[in-house]
Parts: structure tokens; C-alpha cells; sequence
């Protein structure tokens, strides 16, 4: 399809539309006519109101079909361009969201699960709706009082013809209307949010019938499944999205030769349609209007029943009818009914063309408008219904969720740079220049370092993460962790850091939602490359000016291929040697303090903050005797290390289901931890224990920064809350799931992983009395999943919680030092239990919790008691050395005396 023939589309649908007077806009800044199409005018109905229906004779072939009575307009395509845009039909409502949101057109919107939404992109509208204050309640309530903007910018004008051949060219993205898996278009979006202008129309189209009809999907996937069950495969359909072919060979149809498929096809495509059965409404009032034939052959019946199963079988007619709100659960029953319906009624000429289209696409295609129209007829309450839902889990424009930080004028100011470049360095400067600032992180170690640092410094530093808050008597600054990040007050800078886990899949949206949501007039955001488009695409949806300062570090990596070849000997002071379990890391520690002079350091994602931190200082310290770290990638961000050398002792990591390489962009960040400016070791060195694991770092090293094609994010409260409304019936559980299934997202964010709040909510499920916003807030809470002792004692929390009655701990002081691993593993167990209870502490009301002083006196000691076990264990470790090294000496002395008396005898 060439440049002008997808303008030549675009302008067909607009035009279609122009009649209600709502594509004025977009066809005033087209500013041409379309050569060759037979269009008259916007201002005239293009379409006879008298024959309902006709063919358009324009280049692309396209016939509408549209009824005076109708909401509903029919486009349909010519065989080539379906492959492109599928089949459909428009409401007026789709015509309003595609004749102002080119993004919609570039198929940007998209839900959870990579389908394309048509009404979910962010349009040109958005800056406009700006300064709507009355979009401060709930999400949803914000995108449906949107402003329009009124004037056209010159970049809004070239993208909005770009669109016309980069979708089409491609053919992978379309108009938002062609194949996407898994899910089938969701064009859900209420009509009244995109524009205000919709309002004369919304008069016009009574509520139950108004659902925008898009030309859905065709979704090879989606195609036997259950729309509910479509989540399984979440992570993995954000990622390429299967060519937009049309109508696929369909697998679920049983003993259907493909081969004579196509052969009957090819000879169906050629029947030809009467032009009084064309128009789909009127064929379906004839319907309405009809007796039950009293004659028809049981043979008729019988085929007429086989064409009309296949439609209901097949999937594609269950994909398209999702975008006039019929969900695929209540596909089965809308089909069946409309089996009935249309058998007993189907007037002759109809069952003539039907009979020669046979089980056939041709025939799917023809019936589905008439079955548009019985489900509006029918159905009306169920479609209100499910729109409903769907709207209420509307996550699409998340920026406009804020809009007193959109009334702002924003300079965000990207350091930009890998690990060790100065970027964190260069963002204090400023921030601790300001007269307030706010410092986001996504660790409480980080936050607690820069507390320190910048109350030191003399700017007056609050601290706030989820299980501590610090507050310093006439603070301005405020140093937190990113969940916490405080966001109705103004800022003059703030600084989010590590920037580029916006795309992390569990905490992404913490990260989001800062960068949408802080009130601050400078906003540093310091992150790798990988992050850098994601953010310009977010400045350019929010309207802030992007600043980029790009950094290199200090002194480059070196990869040292020789790699320590197996051999601890080969440790020196320095070095840090990283290892993906606490397994590993207690094993290396014990065999290189028992075979080399060097004793170990630990730190890694048990052991608590104050715990890392002073290992980190033994280590840091040249003086403190210990030399050498042994660490997992809890160190790849946070700690300030002066580590010479980076040894990875495997290359490999438990991802909670199964074992698999280091993704290489963690590779590079722990690596990267080498070297550092003003220590011992300003150059760093990256390299492998064994041998065989070196061509895998030096393939990570060398592999540029993966860009991050999308930002989490995570509905709030009152969202859930609202979607909740919907489905009185569901466990929260449940609740989680369904929503991840009917979110709609634009192409820029993914809905984060839920699977773990998921296990809290089943483990609380059994815990009644708790209201809809504590199961919410319970299922945030840190929690060890992978530890039972963990679990019951949530368990126990929330129903003391529930029951109205003060939470108490419960948990008891250790007796001393741990002497054994057990009794480490137990010490960290304690301290996760505090931490919990800490953090639930903070998210609930005080005095539901009221040994929180208790529980921070008693967190920190065992944070003290776990950092001495870890030197008990050291010299343990060196007692046992002298130990097997008596031993060897006393072996070696029998030895010779033994020889000696041999050779005396
Ligand atoms: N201009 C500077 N003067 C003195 N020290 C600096 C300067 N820039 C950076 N440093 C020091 O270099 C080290 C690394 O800097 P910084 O933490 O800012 O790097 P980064 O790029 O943010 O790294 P990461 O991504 O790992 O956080 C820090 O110890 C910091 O204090």
C-alpha cells in the first residue's frame, strides 16, 4: 500500500465521520483533498441515509455500509487490505478516536498483553487537558474530563502524517485495528474521555448502544482461548507482536483440510453480495420483523447450523466481539442465542447466500455485523456491564493522573552514564544547592547513605523508606526510597537515581509514577542509556523539557581474559567475587579464608541495610584486616565499594522457577562496580573464576545497553477499588488477575508483575474481615514468599489486624551471636519479621501497631549481632586454618620422625 493510499484510508474514515462534524480538525490540517476518491465534501453525508449502504469505487475498494437507525457503521476491505486492518466496523465513537489521536492510528495503545487500543493512545489532546484540577479524584474520573487541544503544533502535524505511511508501510503496525496477540482490540475506551466535543454526539447515541466497534483482531493465539485465561503469557506477548495477516489459517477447526479451505475460499471470495443484503442493519430488521419460517429442509437447517457454529467456533467473530463489549465468556451464549435467532428467521435470500458462501470466512464476515446488531439489541445490559469494567481499568495516559504536576513547567535533567560514571555525584551538587529538594531511590541503603551525606554536609536531610522515617526539625530535603517518594508537596529539585528500573517488571511503576508525579522544577534522573529513549517519549507525552548530560566512566573496565582458572590462590586484596546464592557466597567465603591468607566480607539481599553498610566499611577500611569481599549482586547498586577486581564465580542464577544465565545488563552493572574513583583501585577489572564462564562476560561487556521499550505500571487504590465495583464476587486474588486481563495500556507502559502480591492475597484470602484497601496495602508488604516462617507470621498480623485488636509481635530477642549457619539463617529470619512488621507499621495506623520502637530497637540489634556472627565466623574460619595447619605440621613432623627412626633401624 503506498503513501497516498494510506491517506487516502485516512481520510475515508475520517469523512465518514465528518457528517457529525468531528473530524473538522483533522481534515482542516490534512489540508488536501484526497485526489481520486469519489468523496464529496465533509460537510455532506457521504452516505445515502436513503440505500443505506453502496459501494465506494475509490482506489482501496472499500464499501461502507451504514443505516439510518443504526449507531453502527460497517467498513469493509478489499482482500489485500485486510490483511492490514482486519475486518470491521466503526461506531461514530471510534470515528471520534481515530480522527483525533494519531497514536491510535499508529497502533501505539495497547493493552496489558500487547493488543493494540485504539482509544487508549495518547493523543495530541493531552497537553490540553493540563489544567483540569477536576481530574484530581480517581484515575478514571481524570481521562474523561480531557481538554482538547486547540491549536496545532508543527510536530504534531508531522507525526500525524507520518502515520499515514509508516503503519501501513510496515504492515506490522497498524491503525490499532489489525492481528495483535493476545488479546483482541479492546477500543473501550469511553468516548467522552477523548474529547469534549463528543459530547453533542454522546446526545445522539444512547448509552447501551454507543460501544466502539473496532476492527479487532485477528488473533491466532487469543483464537481458542478464554479471554481470562489470556495473562499466562503476559511477559512474553509485550514482545513482538505477530505479523497483522488476516485471517489466518485457523487451527481449532477440526478435520478442515487447509489446502481446500483455500481452494473454496478463493472461489467464495467471488461470490458476490446483493446490494439490499449489503447493509447489515436493515438485514437484521428484516430479521426482527420476521416470522419464524415455518419451512425450511432439515439439510438447510442442518448447514445453515454448521455455518453459524463455525462462527461461534473459530475465534475471530469472539475477537471482534469483544470491541462491541461482548467478552469472550459470554461469546458462547451471545452466539448460541443468535444461532437460534437466525435459523429460525433467516428469510430465503439470506439463506441462499449463505449456503453458497458455506462455512466460510466469507460467510463469518458477512454474519458478524448482523450479529453486531443483535447483541446491541439483546444484550444491552451485559455490554453497559462489561464497558464498565473495562473502562474502570483504563491505565492508558498515566501522566494525566496528574494534574497539578502537568500545570507545572517541568526541566527534567538525564545524567546519563554507566555505573561509576558521576552521575549520582553531580545531581547531589544541585539538589543540595536547592532550597528544597527530594532524593528517590530504590534502596533504604541509598537513602540512608545520602541521609547521612547531605545532613553532614549541613543541608537539613529528613529520611523516609518504607519501614523508617527520620525526621530532621526543620528539614527542607528529604532522602526516601522510590515507593515512598512524597508526592503532593513541590520540590525544587528532586533526583530520582537508577532511572532505568522505570522498566523493572515487579517495581517499575514506583519508579513511573515518580517521574509522572513529582512537583519539582528541576527533576535529575540518573540512569544507564538503556532508559534514555523511554524517557524522551515520556517528556514528549508530558510536555517537559529534556536536558541530557551524558557521562563515561572514570577509568574504563578492563576484561581480564585469564580469568582465576578454578584456583582460590589466585585471590588477592581487592577483589570481590560474586556469587548468586547465600550458599555459594558462605562456600567461597569459608574456602578462600581456609586456603589463602584473606579474610571475607559478605554482603548480600538477606542481610539488612545497617548489616551491608558495615560490611561494606570492613571492607572499604585498609586497616580492618579484611580484604576481600564475597558478594551476590546486592552490591550491584547502593554501596560505595572499593573493589579492584570483579571475580563472577558463576554466571548463572536462580530466577525463583528455574536456573538461567545473568541477564547481561546485570552482568555489566556488578561488574562495573570495579574501580572507583579516589580509593585504592580507580581502575577496575572484570573477569571470571572458572575459565569456561569468560566468553560469556565478555560477550555481556561488550553488548551495548539494551534499550527499555516500555515503564511499568501499577493501578492505585482507588482504581482497583473502582474495578473491584464491578465484580463483587471475586477474591482479591481473582480481582488482581482480571484486572491485569482488561487493563488497557498505551504502548509505552506494561502493567507490572502481580504474581507475588497474588501469593499474599491467597495466603490472606483465608483471613476474613479485612476490607478491599487493607488487602491492597497487606499484599505490598516485603515479605520472604520462599520462607513459611514469614508467611504464618503475615498471616498472623493481618488477623489481629482484622479482628480490630493491636498487633503485637511476638518476636523474641536472640540470645546472642549466631554460631553456625542455622542460626544465621535465623537471625535474618528475625530481622525480615521486624522488617515487616516495621513497614506495616508505616502503611497502617499507628495504633494498630504499636511496638514499631520496639521492633527498630530490636531490628537494629540483630542487624549488630548478625554483622559480628559474620566475624565470628571469620575467625572461625582462620581458627580452623591454624587448626588443619597444627595438624599438618604435627603430620609431616611424625612423618619425618617416622622415616628417621626407619632409616636409625
Ligand atoms: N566530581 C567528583 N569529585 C569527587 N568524587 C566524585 C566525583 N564524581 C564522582 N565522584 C565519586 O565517584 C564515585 C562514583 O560516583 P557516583 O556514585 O556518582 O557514580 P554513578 O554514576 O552514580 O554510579 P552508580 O550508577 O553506580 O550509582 C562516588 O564515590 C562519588 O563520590
Amino acid at each position: 500500500m503506498g503513501k497516498s493510499d494510506a491517506r487516502h484510508l485516512k481520510f475515508l474514515i475520517n469523512g465518514l465521520f465528518a457528517k457529525q462534524g468531528r473530524s473538522a480538525v483533522f481534515l482542516r490540517k490534512l489540508n488536501q483533498k484526497p485526489q481520486g476518491l469519489p468523496f464529496r465534501e465533509p460537510s455532506a453525508p457521504h452516505l445515502s441515509p436513503k440505500d443505506g449502504s453502496q459501494r465506494i469505487r475509490n482506489p482501496l475498494g472499500i464499501w461502507i455500509s451504514s443505516s439510518p437507525g443504526s449507531s453502527i457503521t460497517f467498513l469493509h476491505f478489499p482482500r489485500d487490505l485486510r490483511r492490514v486492518l482486519g475486518y470491521g466496523c466503526f461506531s461514530p465513537v471510534l470515528g471520534q478516536a481515530l480522527s483525533t489521536s494519531p497514536d491510535c492510528l499508529e497502533g501505539k495503545a495497547t493493552n496489558q498483553n500487547g493488543d493494540a487500543s485504539l482509544s487508549g493512545a495518547a493523543s495530541r489532546g493531552d497537553k490540553g487537558a493540563t489544567n483540569d484540577a477536576s481530574d484530581q479524584v480517581l484515575p478514571i474520573k481524570r481521562n474523561r474530563r480531557r481538554k482538547c487541544v486547540s491549536g496545532i503544533d508543527e510536530e504534531s502535524v508531522k507525526r500525524e502524517t507520518s502515520i499515514e505511511t509508516t503503519p501501513l508501510k510496515n504492515t506490522k503496525v497498524d491503525i490499532g485495528l489489525a492481528d495483535r496477540s493476545p488479546l483482541p482490540i479492546l477500543a473501550t475506551q469511553n468516548p467522552r474521555a477523548d474529547n469534549q466535543n463528543f459530547d453533542q454526539s454522546d446526545k445522539v447515541v444512547p448509552a447501551d448502544r454507543s460501544p466502539s466497534l473496532t476492527l479487532a483482531t485477528q488473533n491466532p493465539k487469543a483464537d481458542n482461548q478464554d479471554y481470562g485465561q489470556s495473562d499466562k503469557a503476559a511477559p512474553a506477548d509485550r514482545s513482538p507482536l505477530p505479523t497483522p495477516g488476516s485471517r489466518k489459517p485457523r487451527s481449532d477447526n477440526q478435520n478442515f483440510d487447509r489446502l481446500e479451505e483455500a481452494a473454496l475460499l478463493s472461489s467464495l471470495e467471488k461470490i458476490a453480495i446483493p446490494p439490499e443484503l449489503l447493509d447489515a442493519s436493515a438485514v437484521f430488521q428484516r430479521l426482527l420483523i420476521a416470522n419464524k419460517r415455518p419451512a425450511i429442509s432439515d439439510s438447510e437447517k442442518l448447514r445453515l447450523t454448521t455455518i453459524l457454529r463455525r462462527f461461534a467456533d473459530r475465534g475471530w467473530a469472539k475477537n471482534q466481539a469483544l470491541a462491541i463489549y461482548i467478552n469472550s465468556k459470554f461469546f458462547p451464549a451471545a452466539a448460541a442465542r443468535f444461532r437460534r435467532f437466525f435459523v429460525s428467521r433467516c428469510p430465503p435470500q439470506v439463506m441462499e447466500l449463505l449456503l453458497a458462501m458455506g462455512a466460510s470466512d466469507q460467510a463469518e464476515e458477512f454474519l458478524f455485523p448482523i450479529f453486531a446488531e443483535f447483541c446491541i439489541n439483546e444484550f444491552s445490559s451485559e455490554i453497559a456491564r462489561y464497558r464498565e469494567l473495562v473502562n474502570s481499568a483504563d491505565l492508558t495516559k498515566p501522566h494525566m493522573w496528574f494534574p497539578f504536576t502537568r500545570a507545572m513547567k517541568r526541566k527534567i535533567v538525564y545524567h546519563c552514564g554507566p555505573t561509576n560514571s558521576g552521575k549520582t555525584y553531580n545531581a547531589l551538587q544541585r539538589f543540595m544547592k536547592a532550597s528544597t529538594g527530594i532524593y528517590c531511590c530504590p534502596l533504604r541503603l541509598l537513602a540512608m547513605e545520602i541521609y547521612e551525606k547531605v545532613n553532614v554536609m549541613g543541608v537539613y536531610c529528613s529520611l523516609c523508606t518504607g519501614q523508617e522515617k527520620r525526621e530532621v526539625p526543620f528539614a527542607s530535603h528529604l532522602a526516601c526510597t522510590v515507593e515512598m517518594a512524597h508526592l503532593g508537596k513541590q520540590w525544587e529539585v528532586a533526583i530520582v537515581d537508577e532511572v532505568q528500573m522505570m522498566n523493572d517488571e515487579y517495581r517499575g511503576w514506583a519508579w513511573t509514577r515518580a517521574f509522572l508525579a513529582l512537583q519539582a522544577e528541576e527533576i535529575h534522573v540518573c540512569g544507564d542509556p538503556s532508559a534514555l529513549k523511554l524517557l524522551r517519549n515520556l517528556c514528549a507525552a508530558t510536555g517537559d523539557e529534556i536536558e541530557e548530560r551524558n557521562y563515561e566512566r572514570f577509568m574504563p573496565l578492563t576484561l581480564d581474559t585469564r580469568s582465576l582458572r578454578g584456583d582460590y590462590s589466585n585471590i588477592q586484596a581487592g577483589d570481590c567475587v560474586v556469587a548468586f546464592s547465600r550458599r555459594e557466597i558462605f562456600q567461597v567465603k569459608q574456602e578462600i579464608e581456609l586456603t589463602t591468607k584473606h579474610r571475607c566480607c559478605v554482603v548480600y539481599g538477606a542481610l539488612p541495610p545497617e548489616t551491608r553498610t558495615q560490611q561494606a566499611k570492613l571492607f572499604n577500611d585498609p586497616n580492618s584486616g579484611y580484604d576481600v569481599l564475597v558478594a551476590s549482586d546486592a552490591i550491584g547498586m547502593g554501596l560505595n565499594l572499593n573493589i579492584k577486581r570483579v571475580i563472577f564465580f558463576a554466571m548463572e542464577k536462580f530466577n525463583g522457577d528455574q536456573r538461567g544465565q545473568v541477564p547481561a545488563s546485570h552482568i555489566k552493572q556488578i561488574a562495573g562496580r570495579a574501580g572507583r574513583r579516589g580509593s585504592l583501585y580507580p581502575e577496575g577489572i572484570a573477569t571470571t573464576f572458572y575459565s569456561q564462564d569468560i566468553a560469556y562476560l565478555a560477550t555481556c561487556l561488550k553488548q551495548p545497553f539494551e534499550e527499555a521499550q516500555s515503564a511499568g505500571l501499577f493501578p492505585v487504590f482507588e482504581q482497583m477499588e473502582l474495578f473491584a465495583s464491578q465484580l463483587p464476587d471475586v477474591t482479591f486474588a481473582q480481582l488482581l488477575d482480571r484486572f491485569a486481563q482488561t487493563c488497557r495500556l498505551d504502548g509505552s507502559y506494561f502493567l507490572c508483575r502481580h504474581d507475588n502480591l497474588k501469593k499474599v492475597a491467597n495466603v490472606l484470602d483465608k483471613v476474613p474481615g479485612l476490607s478491599l484497601e487493607d488487602r491492597f496495602y497487606f499484599c505490598f508488604t516485603p515479605v520472604n514468599l520462599r520462607d513459611p516462617k514469614c508467611i504464618g507470621t503475615l498471616f498472623r498480623f493481618a488477623t489481629a489486624y482484622s479482628k480490630n485488636v493491636p498487633v503485637r509481635m511476638f518476636i523474641g530477642l536472640p540470645k546472642g551471636m549466631a554460631k553456625d549457619d542455622m542460626q544465621l539463617c535465623n537471625l535474618e529470619t528475625q530481622h525480615q519479621l521486624l522488617s515487616m512488621y516495621l513497614w506495616l507499621g508505616q502503611h497502617f495506623p499507628d495504633n494498630a501497631f504499636p511496638q514499631k520502637e520496639q521492633a527498630a530497637q530490636m531490628a537494629s540489634q540483630i542487624a549488630t549481632l548478625l554483622g559480628e556472627s559474620l566475624v565470628l565466623f571469620s575467625s572461625h574460619a582462620s581458627h580452623k586454618k591454624q587448626q588443619l595447619k597444627a595438624q599438618s605440621t604435627n603430620h609431616r613432623k611424625d612423618k619425618i620422625s617416622t622415616s628417621a627412626r626407619k632409616v636409625a633401624a
